[in-house]
């Protein structure tokens, strides 16, 4: 493009035209040039917009990229406000630290509360209080009520679990007179709804011990030291009610072989459960406490919880054979008004694939049949329509968390 103006390539020949014609032809060349400015603006314009977009997307994708990488937070207590500043405990290492805070956030605070802090160990948020994370994840119950009478077509693994669970809490002098160190935990395993959870209940029952559940899943938690944190107080509460069963579920979740990624949830998981094992270690000091965990998972358990001293009895929960559902099918109906030509044995080999729990559904669904034909009496016709309705509402929630998935 030309710089001035004698460059510029005139539309007229300078020596022919008259001075009319080179009027006309500038005016004709000024509406091109206006025109071809109008489009170069809009197109600024339409970049302008564009340019603004990817900065609002660079702005986005710099604060998740230091989101990423931005270093956990951890968890502690604040156990004291000086005039210097808040003490704290951190959790996980127990280790105390005086850390400042502004003005409107020491308002907020006071000694227990739970805070999340930073690597400089500056508070960045307040927790929900302690309390109610252990009320929220730990099921504690005196006496439970499932007894061994309630569960059917376990025998060899109620005998298994009275040896290694109830024995100890009630004869432990025998162990000692023999020389022998009970089995530290007990791990059931096996599909779901298969009285994982009622041998646990029962035995605790049994001998008089607190039941005390807790989740796996409920053990993952986002902030370090956290997961260790809880595995401690559950073996507290557990001393607390003396004699007790430690009863955990879905183990899996903290005790999962550990995979390839090196994330910061992992190390925490793996901590969590390096707890639950340093607990189980401490078993002198145990007392009268057993520990039971379950999981639906065993393929895909650490082999490093399973050595001797942690879990190491294995009993496998499977689901009932024909006897064992017949036997399920009486335990559940027992208070129901059933009629006298239901047959338990030839439900048992209809209902092939049904765990106890299925079988549990399968009774109610049955009364449910009834009730909507306006009987009080239960037939086989209505057992037959629950085992439809509960397989048709198991496929239905199997497409859905599938879809979910
Ligand atoms: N063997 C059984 N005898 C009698 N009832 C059973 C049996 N198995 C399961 N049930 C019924 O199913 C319900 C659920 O069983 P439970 O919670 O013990 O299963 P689980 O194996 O712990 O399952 P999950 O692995 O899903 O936690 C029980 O409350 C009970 O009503």
């Amino acid at each position: 493009m030309s710089d001035t103006v004698d460059d510029v390539d005139l539309p007229y020949d300078e020596d022919e035209a008259s001075q009319q014609e080179k009027i006309q032809a500038l005016e004709e060349r000024l509406e091109v040039l206006e025109s071809q400015n109008e489009e170069m603006r809009d197109k600024l314009l339409d970049a302008n917009a564009e340019n603004n977009k990817y900065q609002q997307k660079l702005e986005r994708l710099t604060h998740e990229n230091k989101k990423l990488k931005q270093s956990p937070l951890f968890v502690a207590t604040v156990q004291e406000l000086t005039d210097e500043g808040v003490i704290i405990k951190q959790h996980g290492n127990n280790q105390e630290a005086l850390t400042e805070v502004t003005e409107e956030m020491r308002e907020d605070l006071g000694p227990d509360d739970r805070v999340a802090v930073n690597n400089s160990l500056s508070i960045v948020k307040t927790l929900s209080n302690e309390t109610d994370v252990r009320a929220r994840v730990m099921e504690v119950t005196e006496s439970p009520e499932v007894s061994y009478e309630d569960i059917g077509g376990l025998e060899e693994q109620m005998q298994e679990v009275r040896e290694t669970v109830e024995m100890p809490l009630e004869k432990p002098e025998m162990f000692d007179d023999v020389g022998i160190d009970p089995p530290s935990g007990v791990l059931l395993y096996g599909p779901p709804g298969t009285g994982k959870t009622m041998l646990a209940k029962a035995v605790a029952n049994e001998t008089n011990a607190t039941f005390i559940k807790m989740a796996g899943s409920e053990l993952v938690h986002k902030f370090i030291g956290e997961g260790a944190k809880l595995v401690r107080d559950l073996f507290d509460v557990a001393r607390e009610h003396e004699p007790a069963v430690i009863f955990i579920d879905e183990i899996d979740a903290i005790a999962a072989k550990r995979t390839e990624s090196k994330t910061s949830g992992d190390a925490e998981v793996q901590r969590t459960m390096m707890q639950l094992l340093s607990e189980m270690d401490g078993f002198e000091e145990r007392g009268e406490i057993r520990i039971i965990a379950a999981t639906n998972r065993f393929d895909m358990l650490d082999r490093a919880i399973l050595r001797p001293g942690r879990f190491d009895r294995l009993i496998e929960v499977p689901k009932p054979d024909a006897e064992g559902r017949e036997i399920i099918f009486k335990i559940h109906t027992r208070g129901m008004n059933v009629a006298d030509d239901v047959e338990f044995g030839e439900l048992a080999e209809d209902v092939e694939e049904a765990s106890g729990a299925d079988i549990k559904a399968i009774c109610t669904e049955a009364g449910m049949f009834a009730i909507r034909d306006d009987r009080t009496e239960i037939r086989m016709e209505d057992f037959h329509s629950a085992w439809d309705k509960v397989q048709a509402d198991s496929d239905e929630t199997e497409d859905v968390s599938k879809t979910f998935a």
